[in-house]
């Protein structure tokens, strides 16, 4: 096959004339390794010329990669970073790839990234051997080996300009979980960057090792009492009875131990001792004669009584969960931590969209009645005719249209959990009145009569309007407003939030989208935001569908209108309640009058769009 490659000296150029001129390559110019990759290439019929072949996932496919390896990146999110930091402005990237190869993080620096997009060496990217010919991540892939692939050593012509390091990443079986790579320019080679990966991908393997056996015995052994301890012991995980979960990579390295081999093993078979548990020794030696020193530990078991640690509650994380760093988010998190199962009703108060429902969410799964029903009724979405029956249930044939068998009503499937009143501000007089009833008597009387049945559950009621007015001007009855206010949280708007940024980054992350542009984040920072986290999310859930994988979000992938929003704040034309009124009548003329298509654009529930053109067409005079 012709290359464009002529004679040339360098081993590398003569490497290529040899092999793809005579089929053979002069021993001792490139390693066997790279030879044997080659020759894989050839045999699959890739041409060096060609630019890749399936080479790119949509970001459907991409979104369903990064989800089916969400263990993987969780346990060496820290590691990548810290690798980061320490080669950053060396013109490199850090890159980790599932085992097909598949790019799935990918952050480098400003002077090498736009080289690597031009040959998609970014997420979303696939640099399985078969795609890209022989390559770092492909091939360590492929041979389940550390891997340098420098300059022309790359198959494809096209990615002569590159230089890279990658090493696989095995779970606790040994089988290949993805590869962590570092990338450079092939006239800026790092000459440590191999090691460097080889550390990292210690660390990742150790943390899943930990994290996947989280209920075995651990042993850590080394030949050096010194380097016992140390970055290099090997690890077994192994249960009761001496059987073999997995390990890490040095001990497969020090018990000789192929990946993948070490499945259906017992400890006895790589330790010389009858005792099922050798790791009560200091000392060991392994079936092949071998010393080593050695320690034990034992990880947390449901099984055994040990002292409870005073660690977070999951269920307490929920709620901490909701913390980014804003001072008003984390008092709020403070207070409703200390009432928590006291019996103290919750209100929750804030605009459309700042996430009161996520707040009640994550309030119940952090109370002690979590395991119990989570209860959600929206007053503003039920039509006021069928509130009632809605919340108190009814007895067969009650009314026009009930079903005859009857229904238990809403309060009655809260017991023993949770009931949250979403817009109870829309809630109806009359029922105001049997809603506090209930709430003193603990007890219901379903529409239609028939036999009170006690009920006991948490209440968390939410609303966006005045509350204080509406007590004020007699369309909130005083006594329930004190009822459901034990305790009242004050949710910030989105544009007051400390922790914007925090908050963007993580919705980004659990979108799946790469990152924003300059322009983006400017645009994001100035703008008035209506709609809150709701509105926050629509967007970008949106503009990462628009954007290519791994393509940062620039103003193009935004929704219509959005950039429009953002520039009638920048003149300061009048309040923010006009540049909302104004934002919901451009979105209502751009749906043709549609108001799902309206509340869907501007990503805030129909019912609320409904509330707001009440609140506008009350306060304003027909045009
Ligand atoms: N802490 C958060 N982190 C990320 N996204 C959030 C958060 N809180 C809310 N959201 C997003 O905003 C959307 C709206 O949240 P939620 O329904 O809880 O708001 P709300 O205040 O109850 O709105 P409304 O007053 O219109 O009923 C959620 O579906 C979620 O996508």
């Amino acid at each position: 096959m012709p290359s464009q490659h002529h004679a040339q000296t360098h081993p590398i150029h003569l490497a290529r004339q040899h092999f793809f001129e005579r089929g053979a390559v002069q021993d001792g110019l490139i390693s066997p390794l790279i030879e044997r990759s080659w020759q894989r290439c050839y045999d699959d019929g890739l041409l060096p010329e060609a630019c890749g072949r399936d080479a790119r996932l949509s970001q459907v496919e991409f979104r369903d990669v990064r989800d089916r390896s969400s263990a993987l990146l969780e346990s060496a999110r820290p590691q990548l970073d810290s690798l980061y930091a320490q080669i950053q402005n060396t013109h490199c990237a850090v890159l980790m790839a599932d085992n097909q190869g598949t790019i799935l993080h990918g952050v480098g620096d400003a002077d090498f990234v736009p080289q690597a997009r031009r040959v998609e060496l970014m997420p979303g990217g696939v640099w399985s051997e078969t795609a890209r010919g022989t390559n770092a991540i492909g091939t360590a892939a492929r041979e389940a080996k550390p891997v340098v692939v420098h300059a022309g050593e790359h198959y494809l012509d096209q990615n002569g300009f590159l230089t890279c390091a990658a090493v696989p990443i095995f779970d606790p079986k040994g089988r290949v979980l993805g590869v962590l790579d570092i990338s450079s320019d092939a006239h800026h080679p790092q000459h440590h960057t191999l090691a460097l990966v080889n550390l990292a991908v210690s660390m990742i393997e150790n943390q899943l090792l930990e994290h996947e056996c989280q209920n075995a015995h651990l042993l850590f052994f080394h030949p050096d009492a010194h380097l016992l301890g140390g970055l290099y012991e090997g690890i077994v995980a192994y249960d009761d009875d001496g059987r073999i979960l997995g390990c890490n990579r040095w001990a497969r390295h020090h018990l000789d131990i192929q990946p993948g081999h070490d499945a259906d093993h017992q400890l006895t078979d790589f330790f010389d001792t009858s005792d099922r548990d050798p790791a009560r020794f200091r000392e060991l030696r392994s079936v092949a004669g071998d010393t080593f020193h050695a320690r034990h530990r034992e990880q947390a078991r449901p099984s055994q009584t040990v002292p409870a640690k005073p660690t977070r509650s999951p269920s307490t994380s929920a709620l901490a969960d909701l913390s980014l760093g804003d001072p008003m988010v984390d008092k709020c998190i403070q207070q409703a931590g200390r009432v928590l199962g006291r019996d103290v009703p919750i209100l929750l108060q804030g605009e459309t969209g700042v996430g009161k429902e996520v707040w009640a969410q994550a309030l119940h799964r952090s109370s002690p009645k979590s395991g119990a029903p989570f209860v959600v009724v929206n007053c503003a979405a039920i039509p006021e005719t069928l509130i009632e029956a809605e919340l108190f249930g009814y007895r067969g044939g009650a009314f026009t249209g009930a079903d005859k068998k009857g229904a238990p009503g809403r309060l009655l499937e809260a017991h023993g959990g949770t009931l949250f009143l979403d817009e109870i501000g829309d809630m109806p007089l009359a029922l105001q009145t049997r809603l506090l009833r209930v709430l003193q008597e603990r007890q219901v009387v379903p529409v239609g009569g028939g036999p009170a049945r006690k009920v006991d559950f948490d209440l968390i009621s939410a609303t966006n309007s005045d509350l204080d007015s509406a007590v004020r001007n007699g369309a909130f009855r005083r006594d329930l407003y004190y009822r459901i206010n034990g305790l009242r949280l004050n949710l910030p708007p989105l544009r007051e939030r400390l922790d914007f940024n925090a908050l963007v980054n993580k919705i980004l992350e659990e979108e799946a989208a790469t990152g924003l542009t300059d322009a983006v984040k400017h645009l994001f920072s100035q703008h008035p935001w209506p709609g809150n986290l709701r509105q926050l999310r629509s967007v970008i859930h949106t503009a990462a569908l628009l954007a290519e994988p791994g393509e940062p979000i620039d103003l193009e992938h935004l929704p219509a209108g959005f950039v429009e929003e953002s520039h009638q704040n920048d003149d300061g034309q009048g309040s923010l309640a006009e540049a909302e009124a104004d934002a919901i009548r451009q979105a209502l003329a751009g749906q043709n009058g549609n108001m799902s298509a309206a509340a869907r654009q501007l990503g805030i529930d129909r019912s609320t769009l409904y509330r707001k053109l009440k609140q506008m067409n009350g306060k304003e005079p027909h045009t």
